[in-house]
């Protein structure tokens, strides 16, 4: 459960508002124009370990579904559900989209 996961601390490419590169080219953020290949591989990074995160989520909540279930139980908890739209609320409707499909994962085949 204790695995290296690597990545940050983040690169020079962040918080560099008003920098150039060698050629002074910048986008219109302040991000020098060199520093995308940078950023980009902390996308593939952070793609990479939310794949992984919600891969494990949905792994966990079939568990406990399963579990719940087997000892009698609901399929749903609908205040714990409640709890994980909330979580997402920050996000506005996208999160909400996030959060439906985290518990949508979590139900499994079935849940679908
Ligand atoms: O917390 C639970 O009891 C779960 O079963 C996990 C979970 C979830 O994925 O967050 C899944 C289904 C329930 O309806 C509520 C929450």
């Amino acid at each position: 459960m204790s695995e290296e996961h690597d990545m940050p601390p983040t690169t020079s490419a962040n918080d560099t508002t008003g920098t150039t590169d060698a050629a002074g080219t910048e986008d219109t953020a302040g991000t020098p124009v060199d520093d995308i290949a940078e950023l980009r591989k902390e996308i593939d990074w952070l793609d990479t370990e939310i794949l992984r995160l919600v891969k494990r989520r949905a792994e966990v909540s079939q568990t406990i579904g399963a579990t719940r279930m087997a000892a009698g139980g609901t399929r749903i908890v609908v205040n714990r559900e409640m709890d994980v739209l909330a979580r997402y609320r920050d996000l506005g409707p996208e999160g909400r989209k996030i959060a439906m499909a985290l518990l949508a994962l979590g139900r499994g085949p079935l849940g679908r």
